[in-house]
């Protein structure tokens, strides 16, 4: 039997840490055995490149290697946690995905989407989530979300104009992944988001079975 694999995405500040724990824990205590992870992360190596990606200090990183980076992290993060949980069934939650690197240096940094998903495919083997969850909220909201943390990583560094690219681009991919991908209103409350991400994943695994 195979698992089951979820994502959340979204720009920074919309809620998806505090969205993929309330989700991933309903899920156990329904009996489900769940992965909770994230990107960039996941795994011992991937944080180390996460480490690198996210120093401020790193203002010379390419965008190419920064594109090249975050696929070795995520290269990792599948073959050593994400594709074996699946494989023994178990449903994986995941904080951001492919999806990010196509919406923050696809549509953020400008570079040609087709290389980004070359690259990704590449680094995953092809693997696509079951069912995602993109959490949209505005730039000046997220932004404001984000005041009460304690110094910006790099990418969280960058101007209002690529965030609302990355926001945009965001929105775009969901267009184009209608059957996959749920878009759901961040500007409201942890509970009403939670509740309306877990009634729609219930509907959907009630209709996929
Ligand atoms: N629905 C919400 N309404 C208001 N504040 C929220 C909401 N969800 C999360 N927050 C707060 O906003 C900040 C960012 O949330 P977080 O879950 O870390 O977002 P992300 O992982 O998307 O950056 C945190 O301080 C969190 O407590
Ligand atoms: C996975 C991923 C993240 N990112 C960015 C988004 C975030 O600004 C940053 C770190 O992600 P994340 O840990 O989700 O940030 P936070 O929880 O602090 O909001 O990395 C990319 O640019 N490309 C990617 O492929």
């Amino acid at each position: 039997m195979t698992g089951l694999f979820i994502t959340f995405e979204g720009p920074d500040g919309a809620g998806k840490t505090t969205q993929v724990k309330a989700f991933a824990e309903r899920l156990a205590s329904m009996g489900h055995e769940v992965v909770l992870t994230r990107e960039p992360g996941g795994t011992a190596i991937s944080d180390k490149i996460r480490s690198l990606i996210l120093d401020p200090a790193h203002t010379e990183m390419a965008d190419s290697a920064e594109v090249l980076l975050y696929a070795a992290s995520r290269a990792q993060h599948v073959q050593e946690k994400i594709n074996p949980a699946l494989k023994s069934g178990k449903f994986v939650v995941c904080d951001r995905f492919v999806e990010a690197s196509i919406a923050y240096q696809g549509y953020g940094l400008e570079i040609e989407l087709e290389q980004i998903k070359r690259i990704n495919q590449f680094a995953t083997g092809g693997l696509i989530p079951d069912r995602t969850y993109l959490l949209d909220l505005s730039v000046a909201d997220g932004r404001e979300r984000l005041k009460a943390r304690t110094g910006l990583d790099r990418i969280e560094q960058k101007g209002a104009a690529y965030h609302e690219r990355v926001r945009q681009g965001f929105l775009e991919i969901a267009k184009e992944h209608p059957q996959r991908i749920r878009v759901i209103d961040a500007s409201r409350s942890v509970e009403e988001m939670a509740e309306e991400i877990f009634a729609d994943f219930t509907r959907w695994l009630t209709e996929k079975n």
